[in-house]
């Protein structure tokens, strides 16, 4: 009967061992294994059942002898198994394609599944976190029409799979397929994350329109270069070369990293847009990177969560970033739309401007009820004005005839100017009576005004006013124009000949 727990490994090689590893419970432990195929024993002497298994992910797999139907696979990210009690020797092989130090860990059950169940929690929650930020990302890109979004969506798919091949998740629900375990795929997707963080970062920070030369020639085919690294080092023969092009790889992202690092942080200092929100994630990715090359078999686990951690907040605040450039796009484009449609000196709409939102009253009009009433408003002798008090006083009086035109009129009413000089108003109205007193408010407040001029002499100005009323929709807006520009026309001429009539009285 045993007394105590106790385990060994041995390495066969040509039937003799040559080498020993005694395991201890709770400790992981290394074993240096040729690439190619090993042949290993372990014998174990246990009280109680406890789990045995492989932490490194250069396993392609691991056969039991026909002895072991006692030892039972476990449903885990890495190569797991559910040792028995008792005394047992057994055989096994293990397929590697790199000779390297294996990590073995031999575990009380109560420990392992405490482990995996909070390897798999946070991986889980990284994944989750990471799908959100895909789809949402993704979808919002395709609202807007911007491939940065995309961009992004392809980077943290690229990242995120590349942890999910490399924590070997993808392992529990698809076991005995060790392929997805193995080195070359997941080294593919390094470099696929690589290429696609860097043309992503580029383009999120607009980098080829501040330093074009140094994106073309330098980034995007390091990035690139980068890429063919990772495709080409899985057919490389597992020696020297294959490992200096790893490394190559490796200090080639570091690179790629530090340089865009190093343009963001000038971006930054020029105070450029997001910049800083995207350095401070660099900076972080980078500290993970450093950590990571820098000890690279010193803790494994470590190195990799310190880079998942880093990769989590740095996807938030690009999603951050990227939203915030939406932003900043969209308040652009809602400006440069109501620019385009505004009239520079008085504010009101341009005729541009004014047509669009004239057309849409109009085919309000045609859908339900009501009196659609047209105002044309044009300044006399404008010309006077300008040529006695000067274009800039001018100027000055039409800014003043607007706001007072502006005062006058409701909320919903569109006034536009669509001439030098004139100005119209057109709006939607419940009956005649409102339309006739709007035109008449209008028109009072436009017969004689004083205009103060800060600085210059008073200006005195009036205005005629011609009116257009539809109970049944004209054809067009031009066509309520032309009717409403000859009204204004007929009071125009009035004005002039009850002017020259009081001259010729006087
Ligand atoms: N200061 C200023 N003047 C302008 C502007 N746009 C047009 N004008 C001037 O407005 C004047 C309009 O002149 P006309 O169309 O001959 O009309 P008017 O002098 O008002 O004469 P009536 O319409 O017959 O009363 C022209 O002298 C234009 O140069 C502007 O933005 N600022």
């Amino acid at each position: 009967a045993t007394t105590n727990n106790a385990c060994k490994i041995e390495l066969i090689v040509n039937g003799q061992v040559t080498a020993t590893e005694q395991l201890t419970l709770n400790v992981d432990s290394q074993q240096l294994m040729p690439s190619g195929s090993n042949k290993l024993k372990l014998t174990c002497s246990l009280i109680e059942q406890s789990v045995f298994g492989f932490n490194k992910d250069e396993i392609l797999d691991v056969i039991w002898d026909k002895n072991s139907s006692n030892i039972l696979q476990l449903p885990a990210s890495h190569p797991s198994y559910l040792l028995p009690s008792g005394n047992f020797s057994v055989l096994f092989t293990i397929d590697t394609h790199t000779k390297s130090m294996q990590q073995i860990y031999w575990q009380d059950v109560a420990i392992y599944l405490n482990d995996s169940l909070v390897n798999n929690t946070t991986m889980g929650a990284f994944y989750g976190l990471c799908l959100t930020l895909i789809l949402y990302v993704f979808f919002m890109g395709r609202t807007l029409n911007d491939n940065r979004f995309q961009l992004y969506s392809v980077y943290v798919f690229c990242a995120a799979t590349f942890f999910l091949l490399q924590e070997g998740q993808l392992n529990i629900v698809l076991p005995n397929h060790s392929f997805l375990l193995s080195h070359q795929l997941y080294l593919i997707f390094a470099g696929l994350t690589v290429f696609s963080a860097t043309v992503f970062i580029v383009r999120l920070t607009d980098l080829h329109l501040t330093w074009p030369k140094t994106s073309h020639y330098f980034l995007t085919p390091s990035a690139a270069l980068a890429l063919a690294f990772s495709v080409i080092i899985p057919f490389l023969e597992h020696n020297a070369i294959g490992s200096f092009f790893s490394q190559l790889m490796a200090w080639l992202t570091l690179l790629i990293m530090l340089v865009i690092l190093l343009l963001i942080a000038i971006q930054s200092f020029r105070k450029v847009a997001i910049a800083r929100l995207v350095f401070l994630s660099l900076l972080l990715m980078v500290a993970a990177m450093v950590f990571r090359i820098a000890f690279h078999d010193f803790n494994p686990f470590l190195t990799r969560y310190a880079l998942i951690i880093a990769f989590a907040i740095e996807a938030f605040i690009f999603a951050i970033a990227v939203s915030s450039r939406v932003k900043n796009i969209n308040l652009q484009k809602i400006k440069a739309e109501k620019d385009a449609n505004t009239d520079a000196l008085c504010k009101v709409y341009n005729r541009r401007g004014w047509d669009v939102k004239a057309n849409a009253l109009l085919t309000q009009h045609k859908q339900g009820a009501g009196i659609l009433s047209l105002l044309y408003i044009d300044i006399n002798d404008f010309k006077i004005i300008n040529d006695t008090h000067g274009h800039d006083s001018g100027d000055k009086a039409l800014i003043i005839i607007s706001k007072i035109i502006k005062k006058q009129v409701r909320e919903n009413d569109i006034v536009g100017r669509i001439g030098g000089d004139e100005f119209v108003i057109v709006g939607l109205f419940e009956n005649e009576k409102q339309a006739n007193n709007l035109a008449h408010r209008i028109k009072t407040r436009l017969s004689s005004l004083t205009l103060r001029i800060q600085g210059a002499a008073d200006i005195s100005a009036s205005a005629s006013v011609g009116q257009v009323k539809f109970s049944t929709s004209p054809a067009s807006v031009t066509a309520m124009l032309d009717l409403a520009d000859k009204s204004m026309y007929q009071a125009k001429r009035e004005k002039k000949n009850e002017r020259q009539g009081n001259l010729q009285i006087d």
